[in-house]
């Protein structure tokens, strides 16, 4: 019984994974995990091996920008609604003016491709409840706009054209609909949230069947207590899509059990596919490899946060492509996605900064994105230089920091020595076995100036005798 309270209690806390208990003391959950380990198939593996993402935030709130009645809010633009609370029937008659005439999804397209993403992440209904696809379960959505077309379907096309991937971020939390309910407290709510669940069950199936080549649902807006209380359903929705898409994959934030745990149930397994709680945010390369065990995926913005279009970037710092570049890799060289976030504008084009920003990341890509796709973590001790990322016996250093000493401390794992030092499409570079499992590998003779990347070559040689004698201490 004390278990089962503090498994309870445990419903607030964030979604840091408790230990595992010893199977033997596990609960039993109606609505827990469904699968122990990572998955292995062949669509899980597609979804781990792209790697890159894009998000794309896009809704009514890019009109505003961030700015309402002439005052400007600082916070995250799609959460405008919020901040300068505004009524919900007030806020839906931007509608009237949705029309992004210079919307271009070819160009989007390419814009991605040539970012080197392998697949693009889609609000196809964020908070607000407005809807990029002509849904026909609500009035709030683009067909009842001037602009009238499907614009979600149009993105799928070309994104899809282009050889990428579409996933759908979906909020769950909608505050364009009557029978949401923050908490379940009455008779009433739980009559009313029923009806939401509904609601939502349908879109959901809606979304399913008119755009099949979805890869992924991203789940959002599920940290209130009404869905805490009706764990049931999230699990029902992950069954529902799966059976509906074979293969598809779904983010643990959809998920909560029976106790209201998110994200890692109350025997502390991860639900859903991949842990999608790492937003804005990163695991520190030393102290959190426990996340190494299970799939995940990281999203960031540019400025501090900011998802949707905001008209003012200079209210925050902004993330220049190196740093979002330095994210993508940290995330990789922890055996994780990075999905980097673009807030179209109202007219349907991107600002300069993320134009530039695609370029910048695709310029690296197209000479390096073979230490990213495909890679996962190598399992080596981090160094101060970098990061290290693995792709069967292949290990790449990624190099951010160029060290005084001239020289690239490698530390490999007991019986791992390393034979040969290749910059990615460069020269050879030197390697000095400088103690049991250390080595300097050199800095390329010419500086690159920006960040590169050392192939290495590996030899497991395990139980070879070596001249190293550990110090009696
Ligand atoms: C990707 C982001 O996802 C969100 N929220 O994610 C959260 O996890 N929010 C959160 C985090 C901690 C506690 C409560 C909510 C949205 O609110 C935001 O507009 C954006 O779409």
């Amino acid at each position: 019984v004390l278990f089962l309270l503090l498994a309870g209690a445990g419903a607030a806390t964030a979604q840091v994974q408790p230990h595992l208990l010893p199977a033997e003391q596990e609960i039993s959950l109606k609505y827990g995990a469904g699968r122990l380990g990572k998955r292995q198939d062949a669509d899980m593996k597609r979804f781990r091996d792209n790697r890159l993402g894009a998000f794309i935030h896009w809704g009514l709130y890019a009109i505003p920008g961030g700015e309402w009645n002439g005052e400007m809010y600082g916070g995250a633009a799609e959460w405008l609604k919020a901040w300068a609370k505004v009524p919900a029937d007030e806020w839906l008659k931007l509608m009237e003016q949705w029309n992004p005439t210079r919307f271009n999804p070819k160009a989007w397209a390419k814009m991605a491709k040539k970012m080197g993403v392998k697949y693009v992440k889609i609000t196809t209904k964020h908070h607000e409840g407005f809807c990029l696809w002509p849904s026909k379960y609500t009035q709030y959505t683009v067909a009842q706009t001037p602009y009238k077309k499907d614009i979600l379907g149009e993105m799928v096309k070309a994104y899809n054209d282009e050889g990428i991937d579409v996933h759908f971020y979906f909020s769950v939390l909608d505050w364009s609909h009557p029978d949401y309910r923050y908490d379940i407290k009455s008779e009433e709510d739980e009559i009313a949230f029923a009806r939401f669940l509904e609601f939502t069950d349908n879109q959901l199936k809606e979304l399913a069947t008119r755009y099949p080549t979805v890869k992924d649902f991203w789940f959002d807006g599920t940290w209130d207590a009404s869905i805490k209380k009706n764990g049931w359903w999230t699990a029902h929705v992950e069954q529902m899509l799966k059976e509906m898409l074979p293969g598809v994959t779904v983010n643990s934030r959809l998920r909560a059990d029976d106790y209201g745990k998110r994200h890692f149930d109350s025997n502390g397994h991860l639900m859903g596919d991949y842990e999608s709680a790492y937003e804005r945010r990163l695991p520190d390369p030393v102290k959190d490899l426990k996340v190494t065990r299970w799939d995940w995926e990281a999203c960031m913005t540019v400025p501090e946060n900011q998802w949707g279009y905001h008209k003012d970037w200079s209210l925050s710092y902004v993330k220049t492509p190196l740093e979002v570049l330095e994210r993508i890799v940290h995330a990789v060289s922890m055996g994780g996605n990075m999905v980097v976030n673009f807030g179209p504008q109202p007219d349907g084009d991107f600002r300069s900064e993320e134009k530039e920003l695609a370029d910048a990341v695709g310029r690296w890509m197209s000479v390096n994105g073979e230490c990213i796709y495909g890679c996962d973590y190598a399992g080596w001790d981090k160094q101060a230089w970098g990061y290290y990322t693995r792709k069967g016996k292949e290990v790449y250093m990624v190099v951010f920091n160029s060290p005084y000493s001239r020289h690239l401390v490698v530390k490999t794992p007991k019986d791992v020595k390393i034979t040969k030092a290749v910059v990615l499409n460069g020269k050879e570079v030197g390697v000095k076995e400088t103690a049991r499992n250390e080595y300097n590998v050199d800095m390329p003779a010419k500086d690159p100036g920006a960040p590169f990347v050392i192939k290495l070559q590996i030899e497991d040689n395990t139980n070879a005798a070596d001249k190293y004698r550990e110090a009696l201490t």
